[in-house]
């Protein structure tokens, strides 16, 4: 069996949480609240702002051109194609590119990127390839669920774009790397480091229900709490 295809059997529980949170199903439908997708969209942006250091660090950490190839691919497809589909949503919200770069980050928010930033600076290559594959993995298998269960999904006037944009061919060849990745990473490897990558990947796989979950109730808790103003620095 391929590494990739043990995790992706542990892992399926927690993932098929995701595909049946309401979130994602309103995505799929077209019922989805517009607050909460505003709200989404801001959070997601600034994880984004995080998340690509992930890249950059598998760049860094890379034990042959190839990889760092991918992982600067990685990196430049986030900051101008997937975050490109962010700013469009925020115009449409109008939003301007800074107030969505200053956004706030939630308390979920930043347990997230911090724990997998934790990984990426203290660990290995493999280690980052196994935090990130259920953002890139899991992305594209919610995009490519809703698009074959539901192919009017597709052409839903506000929430298409978005599903397009995950279940398309650019996102699936890079997940689809990530899990090659993987695979070679696991070969002829002890089971103890097998686990300890098996842990991260079921540790990032939590955290993306939580930000579903987030992004769903999010947009109504308390204004103390949803801190969803915006910030002159970064951090
Ligand atoms: C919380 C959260 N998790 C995953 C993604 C999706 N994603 C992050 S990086 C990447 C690969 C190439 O850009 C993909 C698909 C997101 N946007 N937000």
């Amino acid at each position: 069996m391929r590494f990739s295809e043990r995790l992706h059997e542990k892992v399926k529980p927690i993932w098929e949480q995701k595909h049946a949170h309401p979130f994602v199903r309103g995505l799929g439908d077209g019922t989805l609240n517009r607050e909460a997708f505003e709200f989404y969209m801001k959070q997601d942006y600034v994880y984004l702002v995080d998340y690509t250091k992930m890249f950059a660090l598998g760049a860094a950490k890379a034990r042959d051109l190839d990889t760092a190839n991918w992982f600067s691919k990685l990196l430049h497809e986030t900051l101008h194609f997937e975050m490109d589909l962010h700013r469009k949503y925020a115009a449409r919200f109008g939003i301007s590119n800074e107030e969505l770069e200053s956004t706030i980050r939630t308390p979920t928010n930043i347990a997230y990127t911090h724990y997998m930033l934790h990984v990426a600076y203290s660990g290995t290559i493999e280690e980052i390839a196994a935090a990130v594959l259920p953002c890139a993995w899991g992305y594209w298998e919610i995009g490519a669920r809703l698009a074959e269960t539901n192919p009017k999904s597709l052409e839903h006037e506000f929430y298409g774009d978005w599903v397009k944009t995950y279940s398309s061919k650019e996102f699936g060849d890079l997940a689809q790397w990530l899990i090659g990745f993987i695979d070679r990473a696991g070969e002829g490897k002890p089971e103890r480091d097998l686990a300890v990558l098996e842990e991260i990947f079921l540790n990032t796989s939590r955290f993306e229900y939580m930000f579903w979950d987030m992004a769903y109730h999010g947009h109504d808790w308390p204004a103390e709490i949803k801190a969803n103003g915006n910030v002159t620095q970064v951090r």
